[in-house]
């Protein structure tokens, strides 16, 4: 795991995103020479030069000053070609130079929009992939496990299932955090972690008013929350008096906090003291779901996107928090985009509501790392297909 994306981001996004580590290169003279000429060739955009020096084996992987790429330099040079040759034959699209600015936050500000169009497409194509892999890679060890307890039916009951046991909490992304003691600022304002990591910040309050409009348009209606954090959609939805308002939770700190504030006795309120994922089976039907966990990864959410088609009320109103990859630009197009085309073969329509965020550096003072530096927070709205 990369250092950005260990668990202190809101939505963090896969292993494969935001590698930032140096090649070692332990190569010899002339191979560092090659390189050296392939860097050479890829900034002075001869084209031609590069597929030779690639065909003869070229190390792709060098770097020059401020950490930057060959494919940042073929990026700003604005040469598509050498941008494809490099893909080609293996250069990762998604590394990031010193400053964390990654290639197609390059083609943004080099004003290079084919190459932007053509880095993007490529780094959906290759996540869509990779997650595709993974799936398969997890469900043939989940086949392999079960058959081998079939065939151990009765042998070792009880050793069997603390492995089970341990086996599923290694399963969950977020264990640690949900074991470890929260805080909540004696204003209210800010949910933090053990090491003062941001679980949830009042500056979240503006997009929380708006999620819930979104789910909940009209009185009367039935509604499902997935993490409570500051319960600032939650006081949303109250106001907007739910016939039914459900919420998920799985901090221990949490749902104590959650008690002592009277939540279980407020209107409508149902509080499923868990993880989603344990608690899937006492969920009904609702006109309106949202979705904001914590240290959770873009496959949980995934998953969560799996069973929303069997709770979701015809003509409801799905939302989630949208944080994937929110420390750049560019990996939150590529996930927008990734999460558009994977809801649409659930079967929704996704739109993305644009709302400027205007987020001052101050609002961190006191958090260890910002979850979220973007301008702008494209807010999701599906529903499912012909509704
Ligand atoms: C970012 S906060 C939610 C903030 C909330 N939207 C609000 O308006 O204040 C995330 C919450 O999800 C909870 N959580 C994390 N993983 C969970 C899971 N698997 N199931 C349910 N809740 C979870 C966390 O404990 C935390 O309270």
């Amino acid at each position: 795991m990369s250092d950005f994306e260990e668990e202190t981001q809101r939505n963090p996004v896969p292993e494969s995103n935001l590698v930032k580590t140096e090649e070692v290169i332990d190569a010899s003279e002339e191979e560092v020479a090659k390189s050296q000429a392939l860097m050479q060739a890829v900034a002075e955009g001869k084209v031609d030069k590069v597929e030779e020096l690639l065909k003869g084996g070229a190390n792709h992987s060098a770097r020059a000053a401020h950490g930057r790429t060959m494919l940042h330099f073929a990026t700003m040079i604005g040469s598509l070609p050498i941008v494809k040759l490099l893909l080609s034959y293996g250069h990762p699209w998604n590394l990031v130079d010193d400053d964390y600015m990654s290639v197609g936050d390059y083609a943004k500000s080099f004003n290079q929009p084919e190459i932007y169009d053509f880095l993007l497409e490529e780094g959906v194509r290759t996540e869509l992939l990779m997650g595709l892999m993974q799936r398969k890679l997890k469900n043939e060890l989940l086949e392999d496990e079960s058959s081998d307890e079939e065939g151990e039916e009765g042998d070792n009951k009880e050793i069997k299932d603390t492995s089970a046991d341990k086996k599923k909490q290694e399963d969950v992304p977020n264990a640690e955090y949900l074991a470890q003691p929260l805080q909540y600022t004696d204003d209210g304002d800010r949910l933090l972690d053990a090491d003062k990591n941001g679980v949830m910040m009042g500056w979240e309050l503006p997009l929380m008013i708006r999620h819930a409009e979104v789910i909940c348009p009209s009185e009367g209606l039935r509604v499902l929350n997935v993490g409570f954090g500051l319960g600032l959609i939650d006081k949303e939805l109250q106001k907007r008096s739910p016939a039914q308002h459900t919420i998920i939770e799985a901090h221990p700190d949490v749902y104590a906090k959650m008690l002592r504030d009277g939540w279980d006795k407020k209107p409508g309120v149902k509080i499923l003291f868990g993880r989603w994922q344990d608690v899937v089976d006492q969920l009904e039907v609702y006109d309106g779901i949202f979705f904001d966990t914590f240290g959770e990864f873009y496959e949980d959410l995934r998953s969560f996107h799996e069973i929303v088609p069997n709770h979701l009320e015809e003509g409801g109103i799905y939302s989630y928090f949208n944080g994937l990859g929110a420390t750049n630009q560019f990996f939150h197009a590529v996930y927008n985009r990734i999460s558009e085309l994977e809801l649409g073969e659930m079967g929704f329509s996704v739109e993305y509501e644009e709302m400027d965020i205007g987020l001052k550096e101050e609002e961190w003072n006191g958090v260890k790392r910002a979850y979220w530096t973007l301008d702008k927070y494209y807010l999701p709205i599906c529903c499912l297909d012909g509704f």
